[in-house]
């Protein structure tokens, strides 16, 4: 695991911006793609450069249950406004939050399937949770529907009216679907991030309570966090 550490979110989305480039440039196809506010400077450097991802294949993590790709909270609709739009993709996947249960999970895991993912983008939950892996998820999972912690709801309140509008269940590629990416980048921005990235770098073992710690055991994994994420760990 290698660990690089920046003075800023504007720095580590310009390294994030430079690794993804180079991934591309290097022959990289698939992209497996989060949301959050974590990336949303690496993709507005994406947007702003001559990149160009239209012979390429895009996978993201995870979507909200119930909510439709053209409701302004649905991760569909976050990726369209932040990257799609501007620098469309040969084929852009994300799970079906309307699709009824067991057929989303086989449709995506067939997606997965179809298109390996050459360099997977992350961010970090304050529970240490990736896409929607929520503390206590098997290291084994695959794609899967998963009840939201109360944690992640009020992390993610602050995007919707009021609380009772965050949906209670997403859809999430697993923490094994994951682990499947050829390189994995992972980003940590601010204070809020400090326990979670102690939480990873300490860990020597996987453990389900901390489901970020699956990566210690997958052979290329860079984490860019900046000063205040790596606040308990310099
Ligand atoms: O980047 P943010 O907004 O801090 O979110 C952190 C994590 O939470 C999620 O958005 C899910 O709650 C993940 O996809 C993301 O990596």
């Amino acid at each position: 695991m290698e660990i690089l550490y920046v003075n800023s979110k504007e720095e580590g989305s310009q390294k994030g911006y430079e690794m993804i480039r180079e991934a591309l440039d290097n022959g990289a196809k698939v992209f497996g793609l989060a949301t959050g506010s974590t990336p949303e400077r690496l993709y507005e450097k994406l947007t702003e450069s001559d990149v160009d991802f239209s012979d390429a294949i895009s996978v993201n993590l995870d979507e909200y249950v119930g909510l439709p790709g053209t409701h302004e909270q649905s991760y569909r609709y976050f990726m369209e406004q932040k990257l799609f739009n501007q620098k469309p993709f040969k084929e852009s996947h994300l799970p079906d939050g309307m699709n009824e249960e067991q057929a989303e999970i086989e449709r995506y895991e067939a997606v997965l399937s179809k298109y390996p993912v050459d360099i997977q983008i992350l961010g970090i939950g304050h529970n240490g949770h990736i896409a929607f892996n929520e503390p206590g998820t098997a290291l084994d999972s695959h794609t899967h529907k998963v009840a939201l912690t109360q944690s992640t709801i009020n992390a993610n309140k602050r995007f919707f009216e009021k609380e009772s509008d965050v949906p209670g269940y997403a859809y999430t590629m697993g923490l094994a679907s994951i682990m499947k990416a050829k390189k994995i980048l992972l980003l940590a921005f601010g204070e809020d991030k400090a326990e979670a990235i102690k939480d990873l770098v300490t860990a020597t073992e996987p453990t389900e309570d901390i489901p970020s710690t699956v990566l210690v055991n997958h052979p290329d994994v860079t984490i860019i966090v900046d000063q205040a994420a790596a606040s308990l760990i310099k």
